[in-house]
């Protein structure tokens, strides 16, 4: 390696200038030495970050410490496509938190960087920070598709690229439209798979490589994310607006616990965490919810409803395998209820999920179309029984 290469800078490519980009994947890349180029496809934001040299990640509650991330560059990846070509051609790694549903979005080019790298330059480490289960596997799968449309076969691909999962953890709400900065929870965690890179695992200071990343990103899910997202169904049909005061509220908090105790006892059964582990995991987490000096909504945490309740999410997907195993799926079924009964200003699932439960569909193919689960599945049954119901309030 000559000597300029060795003082070259690393470079990381982040899809998506968001809350979790800016206030966590990108804070911890800059921490990690990399020059990092935000691409997003919202122009005000990608003009604000060229236009401003630095922003602050303000960490709130306990503990909490403000952090400078600067020396960055922003891409518009809807106009210059070209651009965010020879950046990612360039780069040692690519990031994405955009949401699980616009991957194939941002696929093609990732694909057209790759074709554009040398095949001796190195393989850039893909890495996708959704709240999905292995979602860089469904960025992979679009990106060799679109890849094979540049000419690159898979043997192409595995020259330039790595792909790796990841699971990521850290509150992030919604912020003031407009400005840069990020308040964030002072908490973290990213765990990202350490088998795809063999003897070259990149150098992410706060990263937490695992052999099986299975149990990790199930357990977040199946946790946090099921547990938040009770908290915001729960809260918002008490009539709360913040994830805060759901929890404050003891009959939300109950049911919260409610639904934890039921995914607690598919992680110890499935994984076999030990119990008072997996209740003090819980507990933290409970903390983390109530967490008053941050400014999250019911209305952020329960955005999407149609993705939450969809097969293998952080609903059906614990209750799924709750009821194959015989065990209680009680707390977690109320929770698809009062999931069933989010509306939200600007959110088109939300709009969807109500338009269906308004139609003529029978209850049982509803059941099927919104969570995935076919008529002779054991939980099937169940939540036939809680779309009636929520149906049945609708008209009274
Ligand atoms: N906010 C959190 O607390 C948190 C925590 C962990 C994981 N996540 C996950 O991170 C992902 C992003 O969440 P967020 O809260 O940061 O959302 P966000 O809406 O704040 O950010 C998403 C960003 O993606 C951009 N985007 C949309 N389409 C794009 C495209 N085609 N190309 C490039 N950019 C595009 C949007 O303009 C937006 O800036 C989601 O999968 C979410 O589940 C969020
Ligand atoms: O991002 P979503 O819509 O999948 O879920 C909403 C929140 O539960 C989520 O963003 C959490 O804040 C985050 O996953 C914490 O790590």
């Amino acid at each position: 390696m000559t000597g300029e290469a060795q003082d070259r800078q690393k470079t990381a490519v982040h899809f998506g200038a968001g809350n979790i980009g800016r206030g966590f994947v990108g804070l911890i890349l800059h921490g990690a030495g990399y020059r990092l180029v935000f691409a997003d496809v919202a122009a005000p934001l990608i003009d604000g970050l060229n236009a401003t040299p630095e922003y602050t990640v303000h960490e709130v509650g306990e503990g909490g410490r403000d952090h400078v991330v600067d020396g960055y560059e922003a891409v518009n990846s809807a106009t210059d496509e070209a651009g965010l070509i020879a950046r990612i051609a360039a780069a040692d790694v690519v990031t994405t938190a955009v949401g699980p549903n616009i991957l194939k979005f941002v696929a093609p080019a990732i694909a057209r960087g790759l074709a554009a790298r040398p095949a001796d330059g190195g393989r850039v480490a893909v890495m996708a920070c959704e709240n999905a289960i292995n979602a860089t596997d469904i960025l992979e799968r679009e990106v060799r598709a679109a890849a094979a449309g540049e000419g690159l076969d898979d043997a192409a691909v595995d020259a330039r690229a790595v792909f790796a999962n990841t699971a990521v953890d850290r509150i992030v709400p919604a912020q003031e439209p407009g400005g840069l900065d990020v308040r964030v929870e002072p908490y973290f965690e990213w765990a990202i798979e350490r088998g795809p890179f063999g003897e070259a695992v990149p150098e992410i200071p706060g990263v937490t490589w695992v052999d099986s990343l299975g149990p990790y990103i199930e357990r977040k899910l199946f946790t946090v994310n099921t547990g938040h997202a009770a908290a915001a169904y729960f809260g918002r049909a008490a009539g709360r607006e913040r994830i805060a005061e759901a929890v404050a509220d003891p009959e939300v908090q109950a049911r919260v616990e409610g639904v934890l105790a039921e995914t607690k006892a598919l992680l110890v059964a499935k994984y076999g965490f030990a119990p008072h582990e997996q209740q003090a995991y819980i507990e933290k987490i409970l903390a983390r919810f109530a967490n008053a000096e941050l400014p999250d909504t019911v209305e952020r945490v329960g955005r999407a409803p149609l993705r939450k309740l969809s097969r293998h999410e952080r609903f059906i997907g614990p209750a799924a395998e709750l009821a194959e195993r015989g065990l209680p799926t009680d707390a977690l079924l109320a929770a698809v209820g009062a999931a069933l009964r989010f509306d939200a200003p600007g959110d088109d699932e939300a709009a969807r999920l109500q338009e269906l439960l308004a139609s003529g569909e029978p209850d049982a193919g509803l059941v099927t179309e919104i969570t995935g689960l076919a008529p002779d599945h054991p939980l099937h049954g169940a939540l036939v029984g809680v779309v009636a119901g929520v149906r049945a309030a609708r008209l009274s």
